[in-house]
């Protein structure tokens, strides 16, 4: 007997020192006692959900589970009060979403419908069983070109005809749902559907087919500059809503050039810059006028350019940047290159062009840190892989998903050592299938290596996954080890590694303590022992 009980005093204590590395305990110490009490009443939420909500069978979904395949079980996780508790979190700062995905496709409809001008055409027939692959193209016309044809889908409509959004919708054929088919119809080629992840697109590269043509699609209708002003509008009150206190947002510059209002392509990069600026500020002033100034601490702009560029065209838009940069300095928080990294052209591909943009960049006196997409990828040694390697070579801030990095141990040191956090997107990497589940997603790894991370939500609007509060409840229910503490030390990241001046990130974590100690405070007051 001695000899079993000798056995658990070691198994004991090789848990706690396992334990005390990982990230949910690294920093137990610094923990206050209200936040153990929100923490324990959380795990227990937690487990009777687990055996309660998640336990049951749906009509529609037979086998559910916790960290489950979000699109099936999205409308689970908002029954739940894991899910009710967690919206109210504080979430940090949003550190990887493509501008041109945040905003619900029902809200960008609406907005489209307001917006006099805008028009749709169809390349083929439209039937009920080609509406999910039968693309629409959006165009705002001039006024003098404005189409008086009523209808998209009567037989009698001529192919590549523009009809106005507004008679397109009204005169929408019953037998394809009429003004309902419409709206469904165009949502339908803007998000990825259960049916659609899980089924006919089920891998990484099917995924990013149908994944692309959302991108098309909805393109047209985000580079109208009277839609792309509310839009960003709209975009800064939903992540508010959702407890994201700052942003730096993706902004794809590769067309050079999007729509004004008169219907003509006519509006350069600067006066993006120059909106999403004023829209800021106006925001600022939204909120500090509901006494809330404190929850807003702004937005920056990450540029962007599609790795599909040639070498020359990469020069024309590093260049851009620095202009944009120089104008703009609080604007501009970095550089990336966006677009499937198995199918488009990896960094190692531009390493000249790269490299030069460093030089320009001492020539100028400009600091435009790199904030690399690399490793998106379940390929282990591919070129999407390696991407990693040049990421971390060219001094990359921050990595954007970094899915494949938890198999490199040096690179996992290097992270660890030189501050290179990781943008990780949970729902984004499920439903682009890199993973079929969250239990199965490799960011306990790396963050319990001791790798700093920020959880992000990467295009909510294709995924329906508005704001931040649906990635850290696939997260927490996706372990027993990760609780209220680990979530926390995922938002001070998205703080800490953004880039932030010193002075503004302070403010930002005093802000976010503040906030979050209230959020303990909720979590004992409604869902403690009376
Ligand atoms: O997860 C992603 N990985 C790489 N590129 C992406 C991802 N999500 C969106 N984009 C890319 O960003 C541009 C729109 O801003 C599109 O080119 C799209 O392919």
């Amino acid at each position: 007997m001695a000899a079993l009980s000798e056995y658990h005093a070691q198994r004991n204590s090789l848990i706690d020192a396992d334990l005390s590395l990982r990230r949910e305990y690294r920093n137990l110490h610094s923990r206050s006692s209200k936040e153990l009490e929100a923490d324990k009443i959380m795990r227990d939420i937690r487990a009777l959900e687990a055996k309660t909500v998640w336990t049951a069978d749906y009509p529609s979904i037979p086998h559910p589970f916790p960290g489950m395949e979000f699109l099936t079980g999205k409308s689970i996780i908002m029954k739940t009060k894991v899910f009710e508790i967690l919206s109210k979190m504080p979430k940090g700062a949003l550190l990887h979403a493509h501008l041109d995905a945040t905003v619900d496709i029902d809200f960008l409809l609406q907005l489209a419908l307001k917006q006099p001008g805008i028009h749709i055409r169809l390349h083929k027939p439209l039937s009920k069983s080609n509406l999910s692959t039968n693309l629409p193209e959006f165009r705002i016309l001039p006024q003098e070109q404005y189409s008086q044809v009523k209808s998209i889908s009567d037989p009698t409509y001529s192919l590549q005809t523009w009809v106005s959004l507004v008679n397109a919708r009204n005169f929408f054929s019953q037998e394809l749902g009429g003004m309902e088919g419409f709206d469904k119809w165009l949502i339908g080629t803007m998000t990825i559907n259960p049916s659609e992840a899980y089924g006919t697109y089920n891998t990484l590269a099917k995924i990013w087919d149908k994944f692309g043509t959302v991108f098309q699609t909805s393109t047209n209708l985000f580079h109208i500059e009277p839609i792309f002003v509310e839009y960003v509008r709209q975009f800064f009150r939903s992540m508010i809503a959702d407890g994201i206190s700052y942003v730096e947002a993706r902004i794809n510059f590769t067309p050079k050039l999007m729509y004004g209002a008169d219907g003509q392509l006519n509006v350069p990069h600067r006066t993006w810059l120059q909106i999403f600026e004023r829209v800021m500020n106006e925001i600022r002033e939204e909120m500090k006028q509901q006494s809330r100034g404190d929850d807003f601490i702004g937005a920056r702009i990450i540029y962007s350019v599609v790795r599909s560029a040639t070498p020359e065209e990469l020069v024309w838009y590093l260049e851009d940047c620095i202009t944009l940069k120089k104008e703009y300095p609080h604007l501009v928080a970095g550089f990336d290159l966006v677009g499937p990294e198995n199918v488009l052209n990896p960094l190692i591909y531009y390493a000249e062009q790269l490299l030069r943009f460093q030089e320009r960049q001492k020539e100028e006196s400009l600091d435009i840190p790199f904030i690399f997409h690399a490793g998106e990828t379940t390929g282990d040694g591919t070129e999407a892989d390696s991407n990693l390697y040049d990421a971390i070579l060219l001094g990359t801030k921050r990595i954007g998903h970094g899915y494949s990095l938890h198999r490199h141990p040096k690179l996992v040191e290097e992270c660890r050592q030189k501050g290179i956090a990781v943008e990780v997107c949970p729902i984004s990497n499920e439903i682009l299938r890199l993973t079929s589940s969250m239990p199965m997603h490799p960011l306990p790894a790396l963050l319990n290596y001791g790798v700093p991370v920020a959880l992000c939500s990467d295009d909510p609007a294709v995924f329906g996954s508005m704001g931040l509060t649906y990635d850290f409840f696939q997260v927490f229910v996706a372990s027993e080890i990760t609780g209220l503490s680990t979530l926390g030390a995922l938002a001070r990241d998205s703080i800490e590694f953004s880039t932030l001046e010193k002075a503004e990130k302070e403010r930002a974590l005093g802000v976010f303590e503040r906030r979050w100690s209230e959020f303990v405070e909720y979590i004992v007051v409604e869902y403690g022992a009376k």
